[in-house]
């Protein structure tokens, strides 16, 4: 019964490795083509055909390209055409199997013992270990081909042969070892694992577990304690793998659910993109909404706007209409070196004024008199004014002889009797920059002057420092001229001055005057027929603010700046030199004893004729004359009063007239408007007298001087006539100091007798001269016609003053 077994088995076993043998030798054909054996071949055969290794190398070349990297080839049909073709040697041959079988285990296929394919060798299990080599290719091979899982099913016998049972946890070494071989990681994959693996787990398990049992069948009873122990190992074996299932099932179930979380939560975020897409392109079409009717609404704007569009351009300011402003970097030098032309101007006998006008604090002291305590560069305007006016008497020395005096007047408060009286102020002669010095001081420390918050020296009244000069030239000749040097109190804002009391008073008046200086410039800049003169004792302000403008001073900084624009736009006449030639001094020596001669009564006489009533009717408003009259009495070549008058308007000077005749005046005149609305288009210009103390009376009553002095008249007429006609040849200047040379040009004027003889006056330089000669009051027959000079219209003032 055993040897019939055994018979049986081995039958069995031969058929089975015939049929495997069989199959390795198909495979191997399909893909290396005819290996030159029977398709069934003797083991003998299989094993002759793959000894040199050349079909085992080609064979795992085909499936895994370059696994053996170089294959010793057989060309023995080339030894009929080449006799010197020596084929390879079996050792080369060798080198084939051997690389095959390191290939082999690159690939952790199974392999067999090199020595496996020797003739000599050939013994029941070493083909078979060839043959099972060659089908785990064609497994790995076929794998490959369906991008599966590679699965060596070894041979029966040679499992049977081992028998060993399986590890229990073998089924999960496999699994690892296909993980290995596959290059998936993902989960999915690793499903399609355990379902692959859980039938080929099964099937090894049948595999053995139908051969032990041929195996306990047909074995002896003496077998069966062997059976015993192997039904015991498989119950064990079964056991381990049912747990092993239900681990996989576990793990199948947990990754079956977690792949339905990760499902659930891509379908939350797809469904949270969707969303959020929605909303972008919601927003977009809003957007593109807004562009579109934004765009509608620009093109509703511009046709609302019209076809006409007007634009306003600002031209830069050329440099004649600039308003000189001196940066914080400014020296006093620099300020002064502006000023130097006009200060200049006064030692050829023209009038100057020069004003600093700002809010308090702004540096009008400084730039005026400099600092106290100042250093030689801190010096101000009226030092280095006077230090310029000396220097220039030194160079001119030779033709003109200067004599300088100056006076500091205060106006405080507007303190005065009856509107007009100030403190008396002196005049003093200088001859040297340290006598000036040493005035200014003096004058300063008389100024008032107190602590306010924007300003800790603060003055609080109105300085004006006065340079008089006085030139003779080496004919005789003179010029008179005045220089005014006004550091005016400071504009302030109460409530930043923070001042209370007197200070507070100080800045009413402060503000009130500076404020009716600016009245008067506005009405001089608007032409007005009325000019306020007499609302303060200043007259005119003409002061660019000095110093940058600090952020919280801006307001004060540009109403200086405004105020400073309205006062360059006032036109003035052309400047008026106060020359006098020896010819001329003499003339009006003659006329000044003439008029006392012609006395009093000739002027009442002349006081009812029509021609006279009419000029004093109008005088009573005068035209439109602005004067700045000053009136000295201290005992100087200019002056001779104790009392110093300044008045602001012409008329109120003359009130007190009486008292100051025999005074010299200086005076700065301008007609703006001859042709006086007032007075019907006649025009009468203001005229002051220069008197000269006569000390001898002359009775102009006296018949015989009377004749006399008519003739005189007559030759001092034809003197003045012959100089006139000459300067009617040339064309006459519209600014002409008095300003009505085209007023009177007109031949057929009713009153152009009376213009020639107010130019004439001008000429003489006695055009302020009262002196009245009607030649119909004095006998003076043709004294209209033009050779005859007319009689000189009577100043208004002096008619203003005596009537008054
Ligand atoms: N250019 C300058 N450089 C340096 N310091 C200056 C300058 N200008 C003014 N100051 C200083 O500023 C202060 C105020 O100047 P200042 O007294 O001259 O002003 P103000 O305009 O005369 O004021 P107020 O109207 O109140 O009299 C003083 O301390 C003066 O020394």
């Amino acid at each position: 019964m055993t040897g019939l077994h055994e018979f049986n088995l081995a039958s069995r076993k031969a058929e089975e490795a015939a049929a495997r043998r069989f199959q390795a030798v198909q495979w191997l054909q399909s893909v290396v083509g005819k290996l030159g054996i029977p398709n069934q071949p003797s083991e003998k055969e299989f094993v002759s055909c793959l000894r040199n290794g050349m079909i085992l190398c080609n064979a795992i070349n085909k499936i895994h390209p370059g696994a053996v990297s170089k294959v010793v080839e057989s060309y023995s049909h080339l030894h009929s055409f080449n006799r010197d073709y020596q084929p390879p040697q079996a050792y080369q041959y060798f080198e084939n199997v051997r690389n095959f079988l390191v290939a082999l285990e690159q690939l952790r296929l199974p392999g067999f013992e090199a020595s496996d394919l020797e003739k000599d060798n050939i013994e029941s299990g070493s083909v078979s270990k060839v043959v099972d080599c060659i089908l785990g290719l064609k497994a790995y091979h076929e794998c490959k081909m369906s991008n599966g899982f590679y699965k060596h099913i070894k041979t029966p016998t040679f499992q049977l042969n081992a028998t060993k049972v399986n590890h229990p946890l073998s089924a999960s070494k496999t699994a690892r070892n296909l993980e290995r071989n596959d290059c998936t990681d993902s989960e999915s994959d690793k499903l399609k694992v355990i379902t692959k693996l859980l039938p080929d787990h099964s099937l090894n398990s049948e595999e053995n577990f139908d051969e032990n049992l041929i195996s306990l069948e047909n074995g002896s009873e003496s077998s069966k304690i062997l059976l015993h122990k192997t039904k015991c190992n498989h119950k064990r074996l079964l056991k381990t793998q049912e747990n092993e299932l239900a681990v996989l099932k576990t793990l199948f179930i947990e990754t079956k659910q977690d792949f339905h979380e990760f499902l659930v939560d891509l379908q939350r975020y797809l469904m949270e993109l969707g969303n959020q897409m929605q909303e972008m392109s919601s927003a977009a079409q809003g957007y593109y909404k807004v562009v579109e009717e934004n765009r509608k609404l620009y093109n509703m704007v511009q046709d609302l706007k019209g076809n006409i569009r007007v634009f306003c351009r600002v031209r830069p300011i050329f440099n004649s209409e600039m308003n000189g402003v001196f940066g914080p970097t400014s020296t006093q030098d620099d300020v002064f070196r502006e000023t130097q032309p006009l200060i200049r101007s006064v030692m050829d006998g023209y009038n100057v004024c020069i004003f600093a006008y700002g809010q308090t604090g702004s540096g009008k002291t400084y730039t005026m008199s400099g600092p106290p305590g100042r250093s030689s560069t801190q010096l101000g305007i009226n030092y280095l004014a006077l230090s310029d006016l000396f220097q220039i008497c030194d160079k001119r020395r030779d033709m003109i002889t200067y004599e300088i005096y100056v006076q500091m007047v205060e106006i405080y408060n507007e303190q005065e009797d009856d509107g007009l009286s100030l403190p008396d102020a002196t005049m003093h002669s200088v001859n040297s920059t340290m006598d000036v010095l040493q005035l200014m001081e003096a004058g300063e420390v008389n100024r008032a002057v107190s602590s306010t918050s924007m300003n800790n020296l603060s003055s609080r009244s109105h300085s004006i420092f006065m340079v008089h000069g006085r030139g003779e030239d080496t004919s005789g000749g003179t010029i008179s001229s005045c220089l005014h040097l006004v550091d005016l109190a400071g504009s302030e804002r109460v409530d930043k001055s923070e001042v209370t009391g007197d200070r507070l008073k100080e800045a009413q008046y402060i503000n009130k005057s500076l404020s009716c200086l600016g009245d008067v410039i506005s009405a001089l800049a608007q032409k007005n027929s009325h000019i306020p003169y007499r609302n303060s004792k200043l007259t005119l302000l003409l002061q660019d603010a000095l110093g940058g403008p600090e952020e919280d001073s801006f307001g004060e900084t540009i109403s200086t700046l405004k105020f400073a624009q309205r006062v360059s736009s006032v036109e003035l006449s052309a400047a008026y030199a106060h020359k006098e030639t020896r010819e001329v001094i003499h003339l009006k020596e003659q006329i000044e004893i003439l008029k006392k001669a012609l006395g009093t009564e000739e002027w009442n006489k002349e006081m009812k004729s029509p021609l006279s009533r009419q000029i004093a009717t109008t005088e009573i408003t005068p035209p439109r004359l602005r004067r700045l009259s000053i009136e000295n009495g201290i005992k100087s070549p200019l002056a001779s009063r104790s009392a110093q008058i300044w008045s602001l308007e012409g008329l109120k000077s003359y009130k007190k007239d009486e008292t100051s005749k025999g005074d010299p005046i200086m005076e700065v005149h301008q007609l703006k408007n001859p042709l006086s609305p007032v007075n019907g288009g006649t025009s009468i210009p203001h005229f002051q007298l220069m008197q000269t103390p006569v000390k001898a009376e002359v009775d102009c009553r006296t018949s015989g001087k009377g004749s006399h002095i008519r003739k005189s008249l007559r030759t001092i007429g034809k003197l003045i006539n012959g100089s006139e006609k000459r300067k009617e040849n040339v064309p006459e200047n519209p600014r002409s100091p008095l300003g009505v040379s085209n007023h009177f040009s007109g031949a057929k004027s009713p009153h152009t007798s009376n213009a020639k003889t107010l130019r004439r006056q001008s000429l003489t330089g006695q055009e302020r001269s009262s002196i009245r000669v009607d030649p119909v009051e004095n006998g003076i027959k043709g004294a209209r016609d033009a050779k005859t000079p007319p009689p000189p219209e009577r100043s208004s003032s002096k008619i203003g003053d005596k009537r008054a």
